[in-house]
């Protein structure tokens, strides 16, 4: 029997354009070692992928991977410290570690240029302790426009994600508002947002009205479903209007599955269906 969330789904999906989903490897398709991800991707049906770290590979390795599988790459992060590092969450607001910023912003070039991804996303980092946070914030500013001006001609655009409060606390950035003030700041179409409907929902709501209010600086889009990171439908979000609302937007880019399959990840996949078809 079709559950009732199948019968919402199919309501708006009938004249829904089909949306575009990539996987994204850190969270989708962990039964396999990396490597094995991206083959695991392919024949689930995903035609392009994502995942935030690939630096402990070779890029032209990567490349290889993509290309056997007939896959895209979407986008990379920024090189991030270890676990329980400042760094953790990036690096663009640390006033003490600029340097280091820029090395990982050039080799995050490096690595979206080889891959053929077009968005690199700049992880913006946790206010350091003893740093006020206008202090953390300038420093922001200034290392996302120092980003920008190397990615001009690459054919490579930067992404700044909001993260929510719970998850990340201390993070520069906690508002869509936020970034979308930091892009128009920076003032060039290098720089856009990456907004992601898991973060938006958990600090601020109104998800449809935020979607709108800031779709022409969106470049890239990120879902999971409140409170638990899983798929589409097993949280908070009404996911058949929010797809509705993108597809009417006339929105073409990715739509990053960023989510913790709540069994496995092709169990995890039935929701897709309605709006790939
Ligand atoms: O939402 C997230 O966790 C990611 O998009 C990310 O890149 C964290 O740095
Ligand atoms: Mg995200």
């Amino acid at each position: 029997m079709r559950s009732p969330l199948h019968y919402s789904m199919l309501r708006y999906s009938i004249s829904m354009p089909t949306l575009r989903f990539d996987a994204n490897l850190k969270w989708l398709f962990t039964e396999h070692e990396f490597e094995a991800r991206f083959e695991a991707a392919a024949s689930a049906g995903f035609t392009a992928v994502e995942y935030p770290s690939p630096y402990e590979y070779e890029a032209a390795h990567l490349a290889r991977l993509l290309a056997d599988n007939g896959l895209e790459q979407v986008l990379v992060n920024t090189p991030m410290g270890p676990p329980g590092s400042p760094t953790r969450q990036g690096l663009a607001c640390l006033p003490d570690h600029v340097g280091e910023y820029r090395d990982g912003v050039l080799r995050g070039l490096e690595y979206a240029t080889a891959l053929g991804a077009p968005f690199l996303h700049v992880v913006g980092g946790l206010i350091p302790d003893g740093v006020s946070r206008d202090r953390a914030f300038a420093q922001y500013v200034a290392n996302i426009a120092w980003a920008a001006a190397q990615a001009a001609g690459t054919g490579v655009r930067l992404l700044l994600e909001a993260q929510n409060k719970r998850d990340a606390p201390g993070f520069i950035l906690d508002t869509q508002e936020q970034a979308a003030d930091v892009a128009e700041a920076v003032g060039t179409e290098h720089v856009g947002l990456l907004l992601d409907f898991y973060h938006l929902q958990i600090d601020e709501g109104d998800l449809i009205t935020a979607f709108r209010r800031f779709q022409d600086r969106i470049l890239h889009l990120q879902i999971a479903d409140p409170p638990s990171r899983n798929e589409p439908g097993t949280g908070e979000i009404g996911w058949p209007a929010i797809f509705a609302a993108v597809a009417e937007s006339g929105y073409t880019g990715w739509i990053g599955c960023e989510y913790r399959p709540r069994t496995t990840t092709l169990a995890g996949l039935g929701w897709m269906r309605e709006y790939t078809a």
